[in-house]
Formats: C-alpha cells, structure tokens, sequence
C-alpha cells in the first residue's frame, strides 16, 4: 500500500465510526497517529512501561533548586518503595513502572528495585566547565536507546528526578530554540523570590560559557544531566523499534528536542501529554511543534503527566478497533 492509500483508508476508517465526521476531536487523530507509527490500521495498545531515571547535578550546589540534591536518593528509594506520585499514578492506570540510577550521588542503590546504570556520581557544574565528557554523554546516550528498545512494550513514558533538572532542561532549551534565557528560566520546585534571582544570574553565567550553541550534542554535553541524556537515548531507541512515546513535562520535552533534532524521525512517535508550568516548556513544545493533550498545571515530572495521557490513548486505538461503522451497525449516514 502506497502512504497516500493507507492515508485514504486510514480516514475512511475514522470517518466510517457511527459519530459525526471529525466529533471525537482530536482522539481521532491520536488513533491515526498509533496507526501511522505501527504502519496498521488495526494497531495494537495494551502495554504501556514508564522508566524513571535519576541522577544528580553539579549545578544544583549553586542554589538553583529549592531543594537539596538528597532529595534525588531519597525519591528514589520512594519510587522503589512504591510511595511516589508516579508510583500511585502507574498503578491505577495498568502501567509498569521501573527506576534507573543514571548518576545518584551516594553510590549504587542496593534494592532490587533499581537498575544501577550511573555513569558518574552525578554531573560536574556547568558553570565552570562541560556538565560532563563526550565519553559520558555517549555511554548514556547509548544506555538509554538500549532500554528504549527492551521489552514488547507497545507504548513507553520516560521520567525523572534530578534535584536541580530544571536548570540543566532551560539551558538545553536555551541553546536549541535560541529563545532568551530570561523567558525560559521558572521556579522548579518552588524557589521563592530570591532564589529565582539567584537561578537567573547562575543560568546566565552557565549560558555565556558558550553563546551561540546550536548543536544537540554539544548542548547536551555542556548543560545536560545523565538522566537527560539517557531520555533522550531511550527516545530515539524506542522511535526505531516503532513504539509510542508518550512525552512527560518540562524536562523530558527538553529531551524530546534533543532527541528529534539528533534524529528527526522520531518527532512521529511522540505523544505529547500535558503543558508543564514551568514557563519555558511553551518555548519547547514550539520548537517541536506540539499542542499537548492536557494543561492541568503540573510542574512534577517523574513521568507523572505522560502515564495521566495513557488511558486517553488505549481509548483512541480502541475507538479504531472496536466501534462499530455505520454500514456494521446498520446506522443512516449524513442526509
Ligand atoms: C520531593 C520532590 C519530588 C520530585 N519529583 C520530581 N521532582 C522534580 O523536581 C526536580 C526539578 O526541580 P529543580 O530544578 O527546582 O530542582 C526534579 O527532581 C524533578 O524530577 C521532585 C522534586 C522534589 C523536591
Ligand atoms: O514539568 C516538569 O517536568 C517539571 C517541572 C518542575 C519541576 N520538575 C519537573
């Protein structure tokens, strides 16, 4: 079948359900979406897996977070005790849910629940210098994509938690969408008034390392964190084995970009689930051209807003396959 064929049949599908052409809104276009990326029209939804990955940030000893870098370690032993908001959220939506140690200062985790992956015990400080070597970023670039392809999952969401993420996120999307620092810098987790201006001026300095960085690679190098890094390679292995990503806030959009402008392809199979608020994710979401399903005010991470969107998707591939057309249900078409 050539695409402009499968395009064909794919809308007569849709438009052949007993509702008003177009009436399910953009759910219809989601369905198309799954459909187009298992090259199907009876695409197949019933696994979903959220890998969160964690690591710490040589930034964050600059005040830039209202919180100290403990809180990494400790949210992830949370996750393995099951007690997070990602944990409660997976849950009740049927989505597996596992923990990687991408770089947690304070050594290799000794429960069973987390896959001890670190590339170092957290990133160096990107004030004085790259956040961490090419060697690094590319053994997590590669760590990533492998986990992107394990498993038979039919949908996967990435998360994370990384005291002072946020930081490492803006400049990364300062460099790849040229947007001003100012406009993209927001309070994370909650700094108050003083602490926004300290995060300002510490970002500005960061940023003026390297004025005029455009390449994904290099800024992930220069600003990014080893659970960035490895979301972004998670991202591009998952594109490659055809599964659907269904793409968190602030943080994991910032991988996003990465990912989509080291592989443009992979921008296919990004779902895109909510608008975080934290203001610099508009300028991300831009840059890749996405409109998130959902704007509920969230500024988590963890992959929380990405597994809220996993019901509205299985509900979308489900309209595809199982509702009755008109000539099925034997229903009168449009007068
Ligand atoms: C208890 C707690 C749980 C979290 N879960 C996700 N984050 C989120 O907040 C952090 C980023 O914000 P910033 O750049 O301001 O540090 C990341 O760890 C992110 O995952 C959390 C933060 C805290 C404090
Ligand atoms: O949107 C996010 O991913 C986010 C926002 C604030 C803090 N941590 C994560």
């Amino acid at each position: 079948m050539t695409d402009q064929d499968f395009e064909a049949a794919l809308a007569a599908r849709i438009d052949g359900k007993t509702k008003p052409q177009g009436a399910l809104g953009r759910i219809e276009a989601l369905a198309a979406q799954v459909a187009r990326v298992q090259q199907t029209l009876t695409p197949r939804l019933q696994s979903c897996c959220l890998t969160i990955f964690a690591a710490d940030h040589g930034i964050a000893r600059h005040g830039v977070s209202a919180y100290p870098s403990e809180v990494t370690r400790q949210m992830v032993l949370n996750f393995a005790a099951g007690g997070a908001a990602a944990n409660v959220f997976c849950k009740v939506n049927d989505v597996a849910l596992q923990v990687v140690n991408s770089g947690v200062i304070g050594g290799r985790f000794l429960v069973p629940e987390v896959r001890n992956l670190p590339i170092a015990e957290g990133t160096a400080c990107s004030l004085e210098g790259p956040a961490m070597t090419r060697a690094q970023r590319d053994a997590a670039l590669a760590a990533g994509r492998d986990i992107g392809q394990e498993g038979a999952w039919d949908a996967v969401a990435f998360g994370e938690m990384g005291i002072g993420n946020t930081s490492a996120a803006t400049l990364i999307a300062h460099a790849l969408t040229g947007s001003e620092l100012d406009a993209l810098i927001g309070r994370g987790t909650g700094l108050d008034d003083a602490g926004l201006a300290t995060k300002r001026r510490v970002l500005g300095q960061a940023a003026a390392r390297r004025p005029g960085l455009t390449d994904p690679d290099e800024a992930l190098a220069e600003f990014g964190g080893f659970e960035i890094a490895m979301i972004a390679g998670a991202m591009l292995g998952a594109a490659e084995a055809r599964r659907i990503i269904l793409v968190d806030g602030f943080i994991a959009t910032a991988a996003a970009l990465i990912a989509v402008r080291m592989e443009p392809m992979c921008r296919d199979a990004m779902i895109f689930a909510h608008r975080s608020a934290e203001p610099g994710h508009q300028a991300i979401l831009d840059a890749l051209q996405a409109e998130p399903l959902l704007d509920l005010g969230l500024r988590l991470g963890e992959g929380t807003g990405a597994v809220l969107v996993w019901p509205m998707v299985k509900s979308a591939v489900a309209m595809l396959n199982d509702m009755a057309s008109f000539d099925s249900a034997g229903v009168s078409g449009r007068v």
